[in-house]
Order: C-alpha cells, then sequence, then structure tokens
C-alpha cells in the first residue's frame, strides 16, 4: 500500500441554516493515491463542490484533517496557505472556464498568475518557459498567448484553465466538472486531452462529475456521494458490475444502457505514450450524419470507438446519435 498524495479523514463542513446547521460534507474519509484518478460523483446538492473547496483549501473546514503529502494543512488559515508550498501543488480547474477567467488577462497572464502568487520562484525567465510549456501541453498555439478570453472558443477557454493548473505542475488536479459547459465534441476532446496531461505529467486526479459514463471514461476508482456522506466507493468497472449501495443502484440505472440501445459501447482509445495515427479518418457514418462531411473536425483522430468486435473506428459523439 502506498502512501495516499492526500487523504481527508472525519472532513466536516457545518453552514448555518435559518434555525440549524446545514451539514454539507459529514464526516468524510477519502484517500486518493500517488497517480490515481479518482472520480468523485452524486446528486445535486449532496456536497461534491464543497468537498473539493475543501481539499483545495479554498474554505475552512469545520472539523477533520486535510492530509495532502503527509502535512496536515487543515489547520492552516486560508491566508497561509496561499503562500505555503503545498498551494501550487494541489490545483483545481472549475466547472465553467468563462466564468473562472479574469476578463481583463491575456493567456499569457493568467496562465502567469498563479506563479506570480507565489512569487515566482524561479525568476522571469523561468516564468515564460513555465507559461509557454504549459500552454503548448495543452495544445494552444503560441500566437494565442496574447489573446483575451473573449476571443477563445469554449474548448480553448477550457485548455487555458487547466494550462493554468498544471503551470505549477501540481501533484493534484482537482476538476470540478470541466467539461460540463462544453458541447459534447468538445468535451470529448478535453477529456482526451485530460488523460493524456495525467500520463505525461504523473498527477493525481479528484474529478466531478454528474455523468458517470466521463467519470468511466477518466476514472479507475469512483466515490459516491449523497447528502454529505460517502456511502459507496470501490474500482469503477467493479461498481459498474455490481452496486451495492441503493443510491448507486439508481445513479447507474438513470444513465442510458448502450447495450440495451444498441449502441456500441464507446471508450477512447490512445495516450501520450500510444501516440495513434494523425491521418483525418474517414468516418464511417458518413451521409447519415446531419453534418454531411466526410472529413469533418469532429472525426476526430485521437477519438476512437471501439467496439465489442475489437474494431477500432473514427468516431465523434454525434455518431452514437445516430447509430441509436
Ligand atoms: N456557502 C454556503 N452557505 C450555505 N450553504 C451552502 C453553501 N455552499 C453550499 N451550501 C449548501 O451545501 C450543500 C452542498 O452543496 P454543494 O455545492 O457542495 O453540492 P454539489 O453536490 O456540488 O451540487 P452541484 O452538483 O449542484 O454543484 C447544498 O445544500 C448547498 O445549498
Amino acid at each position: 500500500m502506498t502512501t495516499a498524495i492526500m487523504e481527508a479523514v472525519r472532513l466536516v463542513k457545518r453552514y448555518p441554516t435559518g434555525g440549524g446547521m446545514l451539514h454539507a460534507v459529514d464526516a468524510v474519509d477519502l484517500a486518493i493515491q500517488p497517480g490515481e484518478s479518482v472520480g468523485l460523483v452524486g446528486e445535486s446538492g449532496c456536497g461534491k463542490s464543497t468537498l473539493v473547496r475543501l481539499l483545495g483549501r479554498l474554505i475552512e473546514p469545520t472539523e477533520g484533517a486535510i492530509v495532502f503529502e503527509g502535512q496536515d494543512i487543515a489547520p492552516l488559515p486560508l491566508r497561509r496557505f496561499v503562500h505555503d508550498k503545498a498551494r501550487g501543488r494541489i490545483q483545481v480547474v472549475f466547472q465553467d472556464p468563462t466564468e473562472s477567467l479574469n476578463p481583463s488577462l491575456t493567456v499569457f497572464d493568467t496562465v502567469a498568475d498563479p506563479i506570480r502568487r507565489l512569487g515566482n520562484p524561479g525568476g522571469r525567465q523561468s516564468l515564460a518557459a513555465q507559461v509557454r510549456k504549459a500552454i503548448a501541453l495543452v495544445g494552444l498555439p503560441p500566437e494565442m498567448e496574447t489573446r483575451l478570453p473573449h476571443q477563445l472558443s469554449g474548448g480553448q477557454r477550457a485548455r487555458v484553465g487547466i494550462a493554468r493548473a498544471i503551470a505549477l505542475r501540481p501533484s493534484l488536479l482537482i476538476l470540478d466538472e470541466p467539461t460540463s459547459a462544453l458541447d459534447v465534441s468538445v468535451q470529448a476532446v478535453i477529456l482526451r486531452l485530460l488523460a493524456d496531461l495525467r500520463s505525461e505529467l504523473g498527477m493525481s486526479y479528484l474529478f466531478v462529475s454528474h455523468d458517470l459514463n466521463v467519470v468511466r471514461l477518466l476514472c479507475s476508482r469512483i466515490v459516491v456521494m449523497y447528502l454529505g456522506k460517502v456511502v459507496e466507493e470501490g474500482p469503477t468497472e467493479a461498481m459498474f458490475r455490481q452496486p451495492r449501495h441503493p443510491y448507486t443502484r439508481a445513479l447507474l440505472a438513470s444513465i442510458p444502457d448502450p447495450a440495451r440501445r444498441g449502441h456500441t459501447p464507446w471508450r477512447l482509445e490512445g495516450s501520450a505514450s500510444s501516440p495513434i495515427d494523425p491521418s483525418p479518418t474517414v468516418c464511417r457514418f458518413y451521409g447519415r450524419c446531419p453534418r454531411q462531411e466526410d472529413r469533418c473536425a469532429e472525426t476526430m483522430p485521437e477519438l476512437r470507438a471501439v467496439g465489442s468486435d475489437g474494431v477500432h473506428r473514427a468516431a465523434c459523439h454525434f455518431a452514437e446519435e445516430i447509430s441509436a
């Protein structure tokens, strides 16, 4: 058993309400191992974002410990934590890339911002190199450095949010519904990027989502929250096969069953260590797709559908709808 990179121990967050207290996070235990990708799921209001904010030390816990890389960071006051070395090692990517970017900062300054806040430890030259490396890692061309958020597409803004988070080379990236504001085809590309970055940079992920299918693509373990508590956790595939808690069963029952609907079971293929053919591929749904383009931008070479027959096919998420 390796030592967890992040461990929440009996973590509690209570908010005062009209007459009493709301237990938003209620004695949660959670451990994330180095390099592990953990999915956090649960219905709206169950406490996922509150837990994320506690682990990222953006809000004060009411009780409990948050042990990050061996140090309990829960007792650190927020104003001290912002200057602590742990601050750069835990990064949070939020839901809406438009809202989380400062409209008056260029792409360069957005990515440089967290490094500057930590006192720019490597000096000016290193800052520029770190920023450009992060921009390149998320696949944005260098000429975008000078653009402002409103001059970018939704997918490009999401990439900037990710570049800002990885610029400090965190060991833990917390992703709070990072793709839910994007349309499905852009979502797929960003998920692919996140999967590649994780293997390339060796980060751990805590990935929050409403969408169990998205979590299944990225995470090897799932934690299910219900009314502020962790009610079930386990390896992803085991949880899909045999959910134990009634709430997990309900959650699984509410997602479309690809087999029942006659869909190809989709999964993303390829990784940074096994690059796949970058040449455009003719989509097998050409002619039936509303786009009517045989080499459209959505027929992404990095997105393949692997059917139960083991055959790899070029695909996009529209293909899933068409094949229904
Ligand atoms: N600052 C706050 N003051 C009072 N109550 C709060 C505060 N922040 C969150 N809550 C409450 O805590 C509970 C958990 O909220 P939280 O945002 O963590 O849920 P969530 O699972 O992330 O929901 P969603 O999926 O809709 O984002 C909710 O009942 C919410 O109303």
